[in-house]
C-alpha cells in the first residue's frame, strides 16, 4: 500500500522571510526509487524548500507530505537530510561517528551496529572506518556525512549541493552511491548547481524560478522541447573581440556565454557551417581557438531560462 505513495508530496507551499515569499505555490512530488534534481539560480529557494521540508520554517499556506503523511516529528523520522557542510566530530572515526548518530537518533547498541553496517556498505566507505575523519578527503567526507543521514534508512534522501568542491573522481564515486540508494527503493531531492550531475544522474529535474518548480520533467525531454533537434554552435575565441566585431557576431546570432572568449548560438549546424564559419571570423579578423558543435544540455536550457527571467525582469522594470 504504502509502495504507491511518493516519497514526497509537496502541494501549493508558499514560504517567506518577512514580507518577500520567496516559495509562491510550490508544487513537486518524488517518487520513492526516484532521483529528483532541485536546479535553479543562487538565491532561487532550493535551500528554503529543503528547510521546510524537513519542518524547519514553516509555511504560510500549502502542505508537505512525506510517505502521505504531514510533516511530523514521526514523519521526518523517514527523511535523511545531508546538509552542504560537513557535520561529522573531527576527531572520531568515520565509524565512531556514525555510531554517535545511531545512538542520538535513538537506536539501541545493537541496532547501531546493524545501521552502521548497513550505512557504511550502501555508502562504500567500509574501507575507511577506522580512519579519523579531520584526515578524510573532501569525498571520503562527504559519504561518511550520506552513511551518517542513512542509518535509520529515511524513504526519502535529501541531498544539498552533494557534490561542491569535490574531484572527479570523488564525485563519481558519489554518483554511485547516490544511484545505488535510489535502487534500494529511496526516493531523492538532490538540489545542485551542477548541471551534467543532474543530466546524468536524475529521472527528472525541476527548474526552481519565481517561487515555483517550472519547467520540470527528464532532462531529455526538457532540452527536446526547448532546442528540438538543434545543435550549439561554440566559438571561443584567443583574443576579446573589438567593439565593432563583437557587434558582427551579435549580428550574426551569437551571444556571449562566458565572458567575452565564448560565444555560442542555436543552429542547424554540421561540419560544413563549422568551415564557413571558420572562414567568417577569419576574414573579419577574430582570432578563434576552436569552433565546435554540441548537443543541447541542461547548461544550454539553464541559460535559457535565465536569459527569459532578465529579459521579464528589464520588461517589468521599463
Ligand atoms: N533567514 C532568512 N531571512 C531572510 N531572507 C532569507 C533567509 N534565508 C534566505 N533568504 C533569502 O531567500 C532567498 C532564497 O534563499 P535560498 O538560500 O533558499 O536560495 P538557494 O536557491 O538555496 O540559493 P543558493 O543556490 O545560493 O544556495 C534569497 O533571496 C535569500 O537571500
Amino acid at each position: 500500500m504504502t509502495e504507491a505513495l511518493p516519497a514526497l508530496q509537496v502541494r501549493e507551499l508558499r514560504t517567506r522571510y518577512g514580507s518577500r515569499e520567496v516559495l509562491q505555490g510550490l508544487d513537486l512530488h518524488v517518487a520513492k526509487g526516484e532521483i529528483f534534481g532541485l536546479l535553479g539560480p543562487n538565491g532561487a529557494g532550493k535551500t528554503t524548500l529543503i528547510r521546510t521540508i524537513a519542518g524547519r520554517i514553516r509555511p504560510i499556506g500549502g502542505s508537505v507530505a512525506i510517505m502521505g503523511q504531514p510533516v511530523s516529528r514521526q514523519s521526518l523520522g523517514r527523511v535523511g537530510l545531508v546538509p552542504q557542510e560537513i557535520a561529522l566530530y573531527p576527531h572520531l572515526t568515520a565509524q565512531e561517528n556514525l555510531e554517535v548518530f545511531g545512538r542520538l537518533s535513538g537506536l539501541s547498541r545493537a541496532e547501531t551496529d546493524d545501521a552502521v553496517r548497513w550505512a557504511s556498505r550502501a555508502s562504500n566507505i567500509q574501507a575507511r572506518l577506522g580512519e579519523r575523519v579531520e584526515y578524510l578527503s573532501g569525498g571520503w567526507k562527504r559519504r561518511v556525512n550520506i552513511a551518517a543521514a542513512i542509518l535509520h534508512r529515511p524513504d526519502l534522501l535529501i541531498l544539498d549541493e552533494p557534490t561542491v568542491g569535490v574531484d572527479v573522481d570523488a564525485r563519481n564515486g558519489l554518483h554511485e552511491v547516490i544511484k545505488e540508494l535510489s535502487h534500494v527503493g529511496m526516493g531523492v531531492l538532490l538540489a545542485t548547481h551542477d548541471l551534467d550531475q543532474a543530466e546524468l544522474l536524475c529521472s527528472r529535474v525541476g527548474f526552481l524560478r519565481n517561487g515555483v518548480i517550472a519547467p520540470h520533467g527528464s532532462p531529455r525531454t526538457l532540452i527536446f522541447a526547448a532546442f528540438g533537434n538543434q545543435r550549439e554552435i561554440i566559438v571561443e575565441l584567443r583574443a576579446s573581440p573589438t567593439a565593432p566585431q563583437g557587434e558582427a557576431l551579435r549580428r550574426a546570432g551569437f551571444s556571449p556565454s562566458n565572458g567575452n572568449l565564448n560565444w555560442s548560438m542555436l543552429g542547424q549546424g554540421n561540419e560544413r557551417t563549422v568551415q564557413d564559419l571558420t572562414d567568417a571570423l577569419e576574414r573579419s579578423g577574430l582570432l578563434t581557438r576552436e569552433i565546435r558543435l554540441r548537443e543541447p544540455g541542461l547548461d544550454s536550457l539553464f541559460l535559457r531560462l535565465s536569459r527569459d527571467d532578465s529579459a521579464a525582469r528589464q520588461g517589468e522594470a521599463a
